[in-house]
């Protein structure tokens, strides 16, 4: 691996001792799997995905990963978190779909790749990066003209700390404490900046709504926790 500082060591290790449970339903990766029908009808619903080519920045065990290439999308996968891409591979013989899985930084795949993907997919990946503005940058720089990026993380505001820290972390022990770090959260204007300084255009936001008890998720009109948004390359 040559190109991959904006990263921490210590949030790649937390997730790949989720790594062997990633994929079932009621392990810590729970709110993902929940989630995940939501988002992935989300970007099937405004992206092409037909024999597109889609990259999954930060994919984990490769849950959209799996949805996308099933939608017809050829798919190049991305973490670096060894133990993760490992499980994501394994998956593949029981899921029946292919997805090129590598150990690559957004960085070396947007050096390896410019300008040369249809659709960019970057789910709760970017809160936790140490320089966010550094992987809209690579996310950007992957993206072909007119190209689309998905991107959801969580918003900074005292509804998120209470749902995914204090709700998720502490009371419903969902997820490891520690998973969350409330300064990285991001508004989304804050992202709305990031994306105008790197010619991406803000096509559509919406909240991503779960609640815990009855796994119900659903996109919602308040982005106060969860959000996903589209928006297209310009240049
Ligand atoms: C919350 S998980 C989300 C996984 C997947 N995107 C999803 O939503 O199902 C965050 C993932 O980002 C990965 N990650 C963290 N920092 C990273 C970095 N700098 N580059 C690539 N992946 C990173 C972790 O290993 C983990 O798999």
């Amino acid at each position: 691996m040559q190109n991959n500082t904006n990263v921490s060591a210590e949030e790649i290790s937390r997730f790949e001792k989720l790594a062997a449970r990633w994929w079932d339903p009621d392990g810590e990766s729970r709110p993902l799997h929940d989630l995940n029908p939501v988002r992935a009808a989300y970007v099937a619903g405004r992206a092409n995905l037909r024999g597109a080519k889609v990259a999954d920045v930060g994919c984990g065990g490769g849950l959209l990963s799996e949805a996308l290439a099933r939608a017809g999308a050829n798919v190049t996968a991305i973490d670096l978190g060894e133990k993760l891409i490992q499980i994501a591979k394994l998956h593949l013989f029981e899921s029946n779909v292919q997805v090129d899985y590598r150990v690559q930084s957004s960085t070396e795949l947007a050096e390896a790749e410019p300008a040369s993907f249809d659709v960019v997919c970057c789910m709760e990946l970017i809160e936790h990066v140490p320089d966010p503005a550094e992987l809209v940058r690579d996310l950007s720089a992957m993206l072909k003209p007119g190209g689309q990026l998905f991107l959801s993380t969580l918003n900074r505001t005292p509804a998120a700390f209470g749902a995914a820290i204090v709700g998720a972390e502490y009371l419903m022990r969902l997820l490891p404490r520690g998973t969350h770090h409330y300064a990285q959260f991001l508004k989304p204007s804050e992202v709305a900046t990031m994306l105008r300084r790197f010619d991406l255009e803000l096509e559509d936001i919406k909240g991503l709504a779960y609640n815990p008890l009855t796994r119900n998720a659903s996109l919602s009109s308040s982005t106060a926790v969860n959000y996903v948004l589209a928006a297209r390359k310009t240049a």
